[in-house]
């Protein structure tokens, strides 16, 4: 199965999420009326900060980087804060502490985004890329040491099999999403792989080899080497901050008990731990990577999306003038970034959702 063939075999089964029919079609008017007011677009993406403005191989080593290690941002319980970053005045949090890590270590001359370097580097000058501003305060980034694990191994494959730069794969694709994931399962494997057994079924979410593809398209805005004929065939990013803005919208319905669990987790993790030892996670909270809860929150969230896509075209295909975008503008990867953007300005409204919290290198 294809990871929407996966997502709708998870949302026919599903026991703890469930997609809100009802809502789905007053949601749809809603997020077309928004997108639509300010023509959300690629374009959004290198509006960003943080995000590279020049459209050449070196962004394309950058968004590499990024989505090699765009994962597992949410911060555990520990006697220091969670990880930050500040950069021009600016405190980050969460995926953007990735992107300031290396806007900062760029601008201190460090060649962060070289796969030769991520090969040659030693430890500690990879592990200072990721420090947090302020060491006594905050915790450094999560995982960092699998971080640079993965770091070492992926540098080592572009070194040998791509010229030492992950634009050589990106033209092998010769300008097809699916193939460019064919050929980044094929040469990196676990690295970018993301799939789960399920109903008896194994289930895909590619979520960082989707939004790989997705970050280029979106940054070269679909052209030059952006540009991919099969991108319709990419989906919603199975994360733990979109499936957040789709309960907040009333498009996703936890059971109580998920909800409960999650809630519990949330408020564990969200209390500092008097000392290192009072860390150890209660493993009965855990919800573990494979956990149909974790399936089922990530597959429905994939489904509701593309229910979301069609919904909003048809509308857009009865009355065109009537809106800024065009039906062919609308596809899973603008509904995700629109949604990811709004979850993320609006943390406070939504933190009454809880998010799910499965240490994972996948999302
Ligand atoms: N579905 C989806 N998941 C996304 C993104 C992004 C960032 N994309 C940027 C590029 C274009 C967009 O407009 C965004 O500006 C990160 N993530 C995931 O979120 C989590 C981090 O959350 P928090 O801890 O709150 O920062 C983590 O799993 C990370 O992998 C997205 O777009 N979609």
């Amino acid at each position: 199965m294809d990871v929407r063939e996966s997502a709708a075999f998870i949302a026919g089964r599903a026991a703890s999420v469930r997609i809100n029919h009802e809502r789905l079609s007053a949601a749809a008017d809603a997020l077309l009326g928004a997108m639509s007011a300010v023509a959300f677009s690629t374009a959004e993406w290198s509006k960003h900060t943080l995000h590279p403005k020049t459209k050449d191989e070196s962004t394309v080593d950058w968004i590499f980087l990024i989505d090699l290690l765009n994962f597992s941002f949410w911060h555990e319980r520990s006697t220091r804060q969670r990880f930050t970053v500040e950069i021009d005045g600016e405190t980050y949090k969460g995926y953007w502490t990735l992107c300031a890590c290396i806007q900062r270590a760029l601008r201190q001359d460090i060649p962060i985004t070289s796969p030769a370097f991520w090969v040659s580097a030693s430890d500690e000058q990879l592990r200072s890329a990721f420090q947090p501003t302020d060491p006594a305060l905050c915790d450094e980034i999560p995982m960092l040491d699998t971080r640079i694990d993965m770091l070492r191994r992926a540098g080592a494959i572009l070194v040998k099999d791509f010229c030492g730069r992950f634009v050589n794969c990106l033209r092998q694709a010769e300008h097809s999403a699916q193939r460019l994931m064919e050929i980044v399962v094929r040469h990196f494997g676990d690295l970018f792989e993301d799939a789960a057994e399920y109903g008896g079924r194994r289930v895909v979410f590619s979520k960082r080899l989707q939004i790989l593809v997705a970050d280029i398209w979106a940054c070269f805005n679909g052209e030059g080497l952006g540009r991919f004929d099969d991108i319709s065939t990419i989906t919603m990013f199975a994360d733990y901050r979109v499936p957040q803005a789709l309960v907040y919208f009333g498009i996703l319905d936890y059971t109580p008990e998920l909800m409960d669990l999650l809630r519990k987790h949330e408020s564990y993790h969200d209390q500092p731990a008097a000392t290192p030892a009072d860390t150890v996670e209660n493993a009965s909270n855990m919800i573990t990577g494979g956990h149909p809860y974790e399936v089922e929150i990530r597959g429905c969230s994939i489904w509701a999306v593309e229910l979301l896509v069609a919904m909003i075209r048809e509308r857009i295909a009865k009355d065109p003038s009537k809106y800024t975008l065009r039906a062919d503008q609308i596809n899973p990867i603008i509904v995700d970034f629109y949604l990811w953007d709004e979850a993320y300005k609006n943390q406070a409204a939504m933190a009454h959702i809880p998010i799910h919290r499965t240490r994972s290198i996948y999302y």
